[in-house]
């Protein structure tokens, strides 16, 4: 096996369910990453976070480049044994998070020079140093770097982006270096323009990758137009590939998605509205910090096998966050990424057994009645 290898087992519809084989293990699809940015998933240990179901986090170059720097991770042996975890990771390739985090960043045909949002120093990405990076981390899914286009965009400004994003993933495919399971995924550009996101398919699958994501979304679209873009991108993307939905979503989201033909979603909603003590739970949303339920007896959700619902009332989390207690942000972090594991084995099983839509739309049904 060159590469990472895909199974798709089954589909139901336009939903599949496969499975990803790389070096450090398999990941059942559909499947949501974890964030673990600066390597950790904020608020947990790798014990914690295995223990929800994810089979795969996420690390970023732009955060590990900065500090501690590649060299340092790889010289303590790499990011799996940096952060304790032995399962798969995957790797965004900075060029999201020049665009978001860093200011005083100036674009070439060669790369980009940004400004450390951490001290101000100086520093040059090309793809092929994202690629290196990756490497020295020793990323089991490596992504292109991509030049990010802001949103909204014009057709004209999508189109060079793209087309910039293309050159740069040529690049960044040669300076990939090919492993057993260890792959590298394409990213599909185009903004919302249906001819720019069919070219930018076909440039990519005809350079070749382990798996296709999706950019340019989850950027402030909404989800109809993110919806929008899917269902006339997807079905032009090969189907024994994984997709990647970058930065993708909240619950319905989810769904929405991999009714649409997605396999792959990281997002740091689960990890980050934990911390400020927003639950995501099977009818919604629950601010913890709200006075309603300093007395409430019951837990987040009583369907929820997860250690704060099956110890903690929503009076006891909600008085650790009035206190500022650090177990709580613990315990809702811990909450969410485990109700978020179970969204999606929810869904595998739906597509196993052919009644995806009946069981989507269920879900679905609840979370609207809030
Ligand atoms: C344009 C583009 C693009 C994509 N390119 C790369 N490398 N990473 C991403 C991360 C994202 N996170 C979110 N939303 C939170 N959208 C994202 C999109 C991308
Ligand atoms: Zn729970």
């Amino acid at each position: 096996m060159t590469g990472i290898g895909f199974d798709l087992l089954a589909t139901d519809g336009r939903a599949r369910r496969g499975r990803v084989t790389t070096a450090h293990g398999t990941i059942e699809t559909p499947a949501f990453m974890p964030v673990g940015t600066a390597a950790t998933v904020k608020a947990m240990t790798t014990d914690a976070v295995a223990s929800t179901g994810a089979e795969i986090l996420l690390g970023n170059t732009y955060h590990l480049m900065l500090r501690p720097t590649a060299e340092r991770v790889a010289q303590l042996g790499g990011l799996h044994r940096f952060m304790n975890w032995d399962k798969p990771i995957l790797t965004d390739s900075g060029g999201f998070q020049v665009m978001s985090l860093s200011d005083l960043r100036t674009m070439s045909e060669e790369g980009v020079t940004f400004k450390s949002h951490l001290d101000g120093s100086r520093h040059h990405l090309t793809p092929e140093r994202s690629i290196q990076i990756q490497h020295l981390l020793d990323s089991n899914i490596t992504m292109c770097l991509d030049e990010c286009t802001p949103f909204p965009a014009t057709e004209a400004q999508a189109e060079s982006s793209m087309r910039l994003s293309m050159r740069w993933a040529r690049r960044s495919k040669d300076a990939f270096v090919e492993r057993p399971g260890y792959g590298l995924f394409g990213i599909v550009q185009g903004g919302i323009y249906p001819d720019l996101r069919a070219e930018s398919v076909a440039a990519l699958t005809d350079i070749g990758f382990d798996g296709y994501a999706l950019g340019g979304l989850a950027v402030g679209e909404g989800q109809e137009t993110m919806f929008h873009v899917l269902d006339f991108t997807e079905p032009l993307m090969v189907k024994d590939r994984p997709r990647y939905l970058m930065g993708v979503g909240r619950p319905s989201d989810l769904i929405g998605a991999v009714r649409r033909g997605v396999d792959m979603f990281d997002c740091v909603m689960p990890t980050r509205s934990g911390r400020t003590g927003q639950a995501f739970v099977r009818c919604g949303t629950i601010n913890i910090r709200n006075a309603r339920h300093a007395h409430d007896e019951r837990p987040l959700d009583a369907e929820c096998g997860c250690p704060a619902c099956r110890s903690y009332s929503r009076g006891y989390l909600h008085h650790l966050f009035k206190a500022d207690e650090m177990l709580g942000p613990m315990l809702l972090t811990w909450h969410n990424l485990h109700y978020y594991q179970d969204v999606m084995r929810t869904m595998r099983q739906a597509i196993e057994d052919g009644n995806f839509e009946e069981v989507a739309s269920a879900m679905e049904a609840r979370l609207n009645e809030g």
